[in-house]
């Protein structure tokens, strides 16, 4: 585990975004290293202020020790302004990404970006984190003007600017991250780890083994690259997927982009919640067709339940009072129509919300039922490294309230930015079409390809 050692300082102020503007409308113009968004809303973190990078089986647990140390006694230490007090998100906040596996060879990642913006609700701020140590010798921590002028200095290296209370970019710098953007870098498809053959005769493994009654139900992923001529910037990547995607949850941490539609578990103080999906239809059915489809297909509800219920399972050890609804609902997006359940609990103890998210993970909708039995089934099959794809993705503030989706419908960049790795999976049941399951991949790799300037195959 690495980490920038020395102690860390912020500060938080509410500012005015500019007229008819959401955090999403920024994003094109600037290059973050962390974004979570719903409706334009959420969080953009710019830069670094201290990365932790680990792996292995004890990553939940060494990013949880990490938050315990520095970001829990930031948020004591540092001062928020009254408006923003019983706002999740306000103040010093983590973006994370966590492996799929505990044997990848990618990196999880916590985030604490230098400068970060959000906004909830209407209500809009600025979060800067300083490193002690970078603090000069005549800058006094209670000295207000002094603070606004570093304040300023980071969102200047950022390409922002803050006028009274209102922040906006820097004129001449708009455009500057769209000067690198998918739009500017010709893009190409080309095939991922394996072929299409082999995920077809993955999947027939699948409904074999589910034949045999090894197991119920497995979760079978794919990957492609698609491959750029110049380096991508997130930036204007993000912002297509957050307009296009606007019911989803864009997100950035680490390497890894995309706009999940799922919630793998919410934190507000000892709430929780929760949305599992599994069940899908391509969105080019009408609404009427899909809900029949998914809602009276014995296989389709089968493939939900078992999502659900891993779920259930899963939290029952430090959850209360958990709820689903019953029946599902129908998620409309645009590419797909899934199966949708709401979940609801109350935490029994003070568990670290990154052990919340350890216990929640991995659900039936990403691996299987039984988990053991399908992860193993996963690795020998699929014979990919997911690296993030289908780990919890989001955000932890300072007091622990936290959102973790699930890294879904995304991609991983590689190459200094010049690749990125698109995955895509498909739960597996009993009367499995392999190609259908194939074309569902396609679907749901469909926000990326688009936003990313692919034409679909
Ligand atoms: C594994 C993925 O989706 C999951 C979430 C919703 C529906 C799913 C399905 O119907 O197979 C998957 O369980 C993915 O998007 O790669």
């Amino acid at each position: 585990m690495t980490a920038l050692p020395g102690s860390l300082d912020a500060t938080t102020l509410v500012v005015d975004l500019p007229e008819s503007t959401t955090l999403a409308d920024l994003l094109p113009d600037l290059d973050p290293s962390g974004v979570w968004l719903l409706r334009g809303e959420g969080l953009i973190g710019l830069g670094t202020a201290a990365h932790v990078r680990t792996r292995g089986a004890e990553r939940f647990a060494e990013l949880a020790e990490w938050h315990e140390q520095h970001l829990a006694p930031l948020a004591r230490a540092s001062r928020l302004p009254q408006e923003l007090r019983r706002i999740p998100g306000a103040g010093p906040v983590a973006l994370t990404s966590i492996t799929y596996s505990s044997a990848s060879a990618a990196d999880s990642h916590l985030i604490l970006p230098e400068l970060t913006l959000g906004a909830f609700e209407g209500t809009a701020w600025i979060t800067a984190v300083f490193r002690a140590s970078a603090l000069d010798e005549t800058f006094e921590a209670d000295d207000d003007d002094a603070t606004l002028r570093r304040v300023q200095g980071l969102l200047a290296k950022h390409s922002l600017q803050l006028q009274g209370r209102r922040l906006s970019l820097v004129p001449s710098q708009r455009g500057a991250a769209a000067g690198r953007s998918s739009g500017s870098a010709a893009t190409s498809l080309i095939q991922g780890t394996h072929s299409e053959q082999h995920y077809l005769r993955a999947v027939r493994a699948g409904v074999h083994a589910i034949g045999h009654r090894r197991l119920e139900k497995l979760v079978l992923a794919r990957d492609v690259v698609v491959a750029a001529d110049a380096p991508l910037a997130p930036g204007p990547v993000l912002a297509a997927l957050a307009a296009d995607y606007a019911d989803c949850w864009t997100y950035l941490a680490g390497d890894v982009l995309g706009a999940t539609p799922e919630m793998l578990v919410k934190i507000r103080g000892r709430q929780l919640s929760a949305r599992v999906l599994a069940g899908t239809v391509d969105g080019r059915a009408g609404l009427e067709q899909a809900r029949e489809m998914l809602l009276e297909d014995p296989k389709q509800r089968d493939e939900h339940r078992l999502a659900a219920q891993s779920l259930l399972d899963q939290l029952a050890p430090v959850a209360q009072h958990l709820q689903a609804q019953d029946p599902p609902s129908v998620l409309q997006l645009p590419n797909v129509f899934h199966l949708s359940t709401d979940v609801t609990g109350q935490l029994t103890a003070q568990t670290p919300a990154l052990l919340v998210a350890e216990r929640a993970h991995p659900t039936a909708a990403i691996c299987g039922t039984p988990t053991a039995t399908a992860a193993e089934l996963i690795s020998t099959l699929e014979e990919l490294d997911r690296g993030a794809f289908s780990g919890p993705v989001g955000w932890i503030d300072a007091n622990g309230d936290a959102d973790f989706g699930i890294a879904l419908r995304g991609g991983i960049l590689e190459e200094q930015g010049t690749a990125i790795r698109l995955f895509a999976g498909c739960g597996i049941v009993a009367g499995s079409v392999p190609e259908e399951e194939l074309a569902e991949t396609w679907a749901k790799m469909r926000p990326m390809l688009g936003a990313l300037g692919v034409r679909q195959p």
